[in-house]
């Protein structure tokens, strides 16, 4: 039976731990990496969710065996040392931005035939930017919808490609990415040189560390440049995942929210995930911050009221969308700045929030690339929010039950996408 809503009742606040589940950017990383390289990869601690299974299906598709172990989120992953064994194959990618980018890359320069496809919504997010990239090492690419997005097709490399790739990094860093991660299956030292901006940076980070975990080292000057090896990937034997610094952002604001203390297992100091930066944010806003080698801790501590906040988020893209919902109670207009990408992601977040936090009865002034929210004096009781098929937008809106504040969330199953333990671990903070 599908839930079309979820009532959440008022809590009196949140205290207590959870278990973070693994990072969707590692996982879906990992999993590539494992399947491009030589040799058997056991992954600990895989993100099982929407995201990572249809990753996990497409690598199967394209010939990469691969097994998990009984009772647990381990897997063995059995690398096909640079070449894809299936030579034709159909990818169904729903609405994972980090499958479709990177295999995008992965299957253009990997010698075979494959469709790519997504949900409604996947198809109107851009990759105009990286399959212009790709094309220039010799990718035979060609868009089945409309120009400049999913679904594609691809079809064996040419030989005819160079070794310089210009690519914009503007609107998703997961061009940047996809691109960096298929290189080596080239086989010739390849140079990248971003055009404009890149956004998004902590993220090609995750890429260039987990390229290294798997024997290849990136040189780069700046975000501009980087030269990529001509060298095969050597699996690392075992890898672990870490808990998702995304997911984490929801149980720190509750920390915050509902006063506290609320621990997240999982991540921590040395994480290499840029939203473990949300908790700075945090701190900012006043809330107390404690952080492990593996774990972080979030309480109000003596402040009664949060403080407002202006921020450029574009470190932090996915988390910012958490402090959106904490502006909500901080003591005046929080501003959140260069978020352009969030009209390019599960749904237009700009306008979502802004539509959303708008039946809280919050005050919001929605710009191209900023959103600035202003708090009323009391929230609106039992609102009804959309959730636009965007598990941010669901996990967000449901923090304003841990004040006090009943609400309902249609179509709460939307978390599935990178959590779908969310709700049970919601509860289990709620006071
Ligand atoms: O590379 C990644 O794992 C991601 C990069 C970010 O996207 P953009 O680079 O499009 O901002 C982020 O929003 C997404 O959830 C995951
Ligand atoms: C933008 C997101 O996902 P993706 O781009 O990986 O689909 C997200 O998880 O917030």
């Amino acid at each position: 039976m599908t839930v079309e809503f979820l009532d959440l009742a008022a809590a009196r606040g949140a205290r207590g731990s959870v278990k973070l589940p693994g990072s969707k950017s590692i996982s879906n990383r990992i999993l590539l990496l494992a399947a491009l390289a030589k040799g058997t990869t056991e992954v600990k601690a895989l993100l099982d969710s929407d995201d990572t299974q249809v990753m996990l299906e497409a690598l199967k598709r394209l010939g990469v065996n691969w097994t998990r172990h009984p009772n647990s989120d381990d897997y063995r992953v059995e690398g096909v040392g640079g070449v894809f064994p299936v030579k034709e194959a159909d990818l169904f990618l729903g609405n994972a931005g980090t499958a479709f980018r990177s295999l995008t890359a992965a299957c253009a320069l990997a010698g075979g035939h494959y469709t790519l496809t997504g949900v409604p919504r996947m198809h109107e997010r851009p990759i105009g930017d990286l399959v212009d990239a790709v094309r220039q090492v010799g990718a035979d690419i060609r868009y089945l919808g409309s120009t400049g997005f999913p679904p594609l097709e691809v079809r064996p490399v040419s030989d005819t490609g160079g070794s310089l790739v210009r690519v914009r990094g503007n609107v998703s860093s997961q061009y940047l990415t996809g691109l960096l991660l298929s290189a080596p299956l080239l086989g010739r030292e390849v140079v990248v040189e971003v055009e404009g901006d890149l956004i998004s940076k902590p993220y090609v980070e995750i890429t260039l560390n987990l390229m290294k975990r798997f024997g290849i080292e990136v040189k780069r000057e700046g975000w501009q440049r980087f030269i990529v090896p001509a060298a095969t990937y050597q699996s690392p034997g075992s890898i672990q995942v870490e808990g998702d610094a995304s997911s984490a952002s929801y149980f720190l604001a509750a920390g915050a929210i509902g006063h506290g203390p609320v621990r997240v297992e999982g991540v921590g100091r040395n994480s290499i995930q840029g939203d473990v930066r949300f908790a700075e944010a945090l701190a900012r806003m006043g809330a107390e911050i404690g952080f492990g080698p593996n774990w972080i801790e979030c309480r109000l501590g003596c402040a009664d009221k949060l403080h407002a906040l202006e921020l450029d988020c574009n470190h932090i893209p996915d988390a910012a969308m958490t402090l959106a919902i904490l502006a909500l109670f901080a003591d005046g207009t929080t501003t959140l700045s260069n978020i352009a990408s969030w009209r390019v992601k599960e749904t237009d977040r700009i306008a979502a929030m802004a539509t959303e936090l708008r039946k809280l009865g919050a005050v919001v002034e929605e710009g191209a690339d900023y959103i600035k929210i202003t708090p009323p004096a009391r929230l609106i009781e039992n609102a009804a929010i959309d959730t636009y098929d965007d598990h941010r937008m669901a996990m967000c809106f449901s923090l304003v039950s841990l004040a006090g504040v009943p609400i309902r969330i249609n179509d709460p199953k939307c978390v599935n996408k990178t959590f779908p333990g969310y709700w049970d671990a919601l509860a289990s903070v709620a006071a």
